[in-house]
């Protein structure tokens, strides 16, 4: 399990001594927060979270996946302020919201900006005035707003819709209004919920581009909850999965996703990451060895070793023919990655000698079984 990391003190074996670090307080942190819905006429309570620790770096983008009814949308509500923990506390830039009345958590408002999977665009205001919304309800000015509304619908590429209404818009053009509207109040924090799962692939991976974007030229802390692994895989620099309420397991993307440690994570990681044996040679795979049988490999590639010619090589270190039976090469979190199954003779001491080659290569091989 990648455990919780905890910037701030260090402990010392069991004596327990705390050292200050300067590392930098996270944008959000969750303390053994825990959330109980009340039980409505006669129902009992429902214990939608529990213990849940996490810390969300500031400059980082945090993703938090889970199954349906895991307890995503309750944990965004949180920061938000729309629901309230019933245990635990919740930081924000240090400051504590836990116990926060109604009119700070207006004002805490204006430092987190929040985007929807429905975009909930006012249909009877434009573009522009969508986004001028957040900024007429802090009372700016005629001309503050003009300018700052301009400046955001550049970034987000809407200059020329300014004047639409939400009715005209494509779904990706609609949330790309909700960025700009939840941008407006310069906040430190953007949360999103479910934001692109209304839109189909292209536009989604233009939305996460944009989200990308403002996270690394605005600085904007990016808090996520997606039941999407391609969201994860594609922006996200940390990942906390969440099942029953509780995280499972969280820590940086690339090393949850190559080394996953709980079967959820596993079973959501292998749809991006794993590689599947063409149907015609699956059936065939046999655990036992048979004489003149082929061994089926899975390698797997890391970092650097992702893009460099490991097939030739090991072919020239071995001498044995190597035959690729199905790959994928691809980046998480914007570091490469790859897996490939492969087939090599099975007899000593050829075998012996591909897997040698391959572990002083630096690389992972498993092996699947046998095949004729
Ligand atoms: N207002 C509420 N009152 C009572 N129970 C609730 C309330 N909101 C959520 N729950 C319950 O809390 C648990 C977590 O729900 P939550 O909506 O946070 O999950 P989720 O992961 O966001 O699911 P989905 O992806 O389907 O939206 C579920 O058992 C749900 O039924």
């Amino acid at each position: 399990m990648n455990a919780p990391v905890r910037p701030g003190t260090l402990s010392a074996g069991v004596s327990s001594v705390s050292l200050p670090l300067s590392l930098p307080e996270p944008a959000i942190r969750f303390e053994r927060v825990g959330k109980t819905y009340p039980g409505r006429r006669g129902q009992q309570p429902v214990g939608a979270l529990a213990g849940i620790d996490l810390d969300v770096p500031a400059g980082t983008i945090l993703g938090v996946i889970g199954r349906s009814g895991a307890g995503k949308s309750t944990l965004i509500r949180l920061v938000n302020g729309l629901e309230r923990a019933t245990e635990g506390r919740i930081l924000i830039e240090g400051t504590d919201v836990t116990g926060l009345t109604e009119s700070g958590w207006r004002q805490q408002r204006r430092r987190i900006g929040m985007i929807f999977q429905h975009f909930n665009l006012l249909s009877s205001r434009t573009v522009f005035d969508n986004v001028a919304l957040p900024l007429e309800i802090a009372g700016a000015g005629k001309a503050e707003i003009t300018e700052k509304v301009e400046r955001l619908l550049a970034l987000v590429g809407l200059s020329d819709k300014s004047a639409r209404y939400p009715a005209e818009l494509s779904g990706g053009q609609k949330q790309r209004v909700g960025i700009a509207r939840a941008l407006a109040t310069d906040p430190k924090v953007l949360l999103c919920d479910e934001a692109t799962s209304a839109l189909d692939p292209e536009t989604t991976r233009s939305i996460l581009a944009l989200l990308k974007q403002v996270n690394r030229e605005l600085g904007i802390t990016i808090l996520l909850i997606t039941h999407e692994i391609p969201v994860i895989k594609e922006i996200c620099d940390r990942v906390a999965v969440i099942e029953g309420g509780q995280i499972v397991e969280q820590g940086e993307t690339f090393a949850v996703f190559t080394n996953p440690q709980h079967p959820t994570t596993a079973s959501f990681v292998e749809t991006v990451t794993g590689v599947e044996l063409p149907e015609h040679l699956a059936h065939r795979v046999r655990k036992e060895a048979r004489p003149g049988d082929n061994i089926v490999l899975r390698i797997t590639f890391l970092g650097e070793n992702a893009t460099a010619p490991v097939i030739s090589r090991l072919s020239a270190i071995v001498g044995v023919d190597v035959n690729i039976l199905a790959g994928r090469i691809d980046a998480i979190a914007g570091q490469p990655f790859g897996s490939l199954l492969v087939s090599v003779p099975s007899r000593a001491p050829e075998s012996d000698a591909v897997l040698g080659a391959l572990r002083s290569l630096g690389l992972k091989a498993e092996v699947i079984g046998h095949v004729s």
